[in-house]
């Protein structure tokens, strides 16, 4: 049983509570100024407050407010040498998080199938941290990362779920155009994706391989994939990627002297 606390229980910070809900294993104190966002957490942990003195008790901190107020928060929580602080913000250096508490800083980039225990998660650390690490695969997948990659892990799996939605959506949208019912077209979208991002996991052969074996010669699918090939979806992926992880160090940027 690890005793954790989050504090900033909007997006993110909720999903990390429900997903560790799950597990059982953890006791949470949820922490937000906005009594409402602790209210919808209440059923999913075993204490909400107000006060961040009281989230400060923990073996390991989640701080998941945005980076804009994170020096504000820091500034009023107090950690001990043998606590852990996880900061998950886009762009927030671990070195300005460090300059600001005497606990063992972790920075991840998690996403929101934390709530799931299908999180992806890229973290970048020192000396391995076992709560850490059991926290992380409760929720999900994590990969160990240098910090300097932290921008476009941000993009791949902290923003990436937006991107697959929007795939998904426009998926879905094409085959309701053909004709095929909406609420189908959902299933069919999302189970596919699904289907398909198991496969990659499961499966040793590259994506490639992967797409030779969905395309029977003379078929449907190697129509398809003419198309994608002629088009500029990779180049349009490569930019929005870019973008995200772009975003990503302009916020650090303004880090750099604080
Ligand atoms: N959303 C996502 O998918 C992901 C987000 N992140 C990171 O997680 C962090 C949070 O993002 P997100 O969850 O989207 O943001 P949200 O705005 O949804 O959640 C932040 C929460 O923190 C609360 N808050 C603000 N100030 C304080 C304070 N002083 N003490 C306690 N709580 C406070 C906010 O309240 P109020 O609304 O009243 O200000 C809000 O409920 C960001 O740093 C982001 O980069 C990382 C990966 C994925
Ligand atoms: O959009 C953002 O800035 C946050 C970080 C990654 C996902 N959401």
């Amino acid at each position: 049983m690890t005793d954790v606390s989050v504090i900033g229980c909007g997006h993110m910070g909720s999903a990390l509570i429900r997903g560790l809900d799950r597990t059982g294993t953890h006791r949470v104190v949820a922490c937000d100024l906005d009594t409402s966002a602790l209210e919808a957490v209440e059923p999913y942990c075993a204490e909400t407050t107000t006060d961040i003195a009281s989230a400060a008790d923990a073996d390991v901190v989640f701080v998941a407010v945005k980076p804009k107020v994170i020096a504000a928060v820091l500034a009023d929580l107090d950690l001990p040498a043998d606590a852990t602080l996880v900061t998950i913000a886009a762009g927030v250096p671990r070195s300005f998080v460090e300059s600001h508490t005497d606990a063992t800083v972790v920075r991840i980039m998690p996403n929101l199938a934390a709530e799931l225990g299908e999180m992806a998660a890229a973290v970048s650390w020192d000396d391995v941290d076992d709560d850490v690490r059991d926290i992380l695969d409760d929720l999900g997948e994590f990969v160990e990362i240098e910090e300097g990659e932290m921008d476009v892990a941000t993009a791949l799996n902290g923003s990436g779920p937006a991107f697959v939605y929007y795939l998904i959506g426009a998926m879905r949208k094409a085959a309701v155009a053909e004709g095929l019912d909406p609420d189908a077209a959902t299933t069919l979208a999302a189970q596919t994706f699904k289907g398909a991002a198991e496969t990659v996991v499961q499966s040793d052969e590259d994506t490639d391989a992967l797409i030779d074996a969905v395309a029977t010669e003379g078929g449907t699918t190697i129509e398809g994939m003419e198309v994608l090939w002629d088009s500029d979806v990779e180049s349009v992926l490569a930019e929005t990627l870019g973008a995200a992880a772009e975003r990503s160090r302009e916020l650090a940027g303004g880090f750099d002297d604080e």
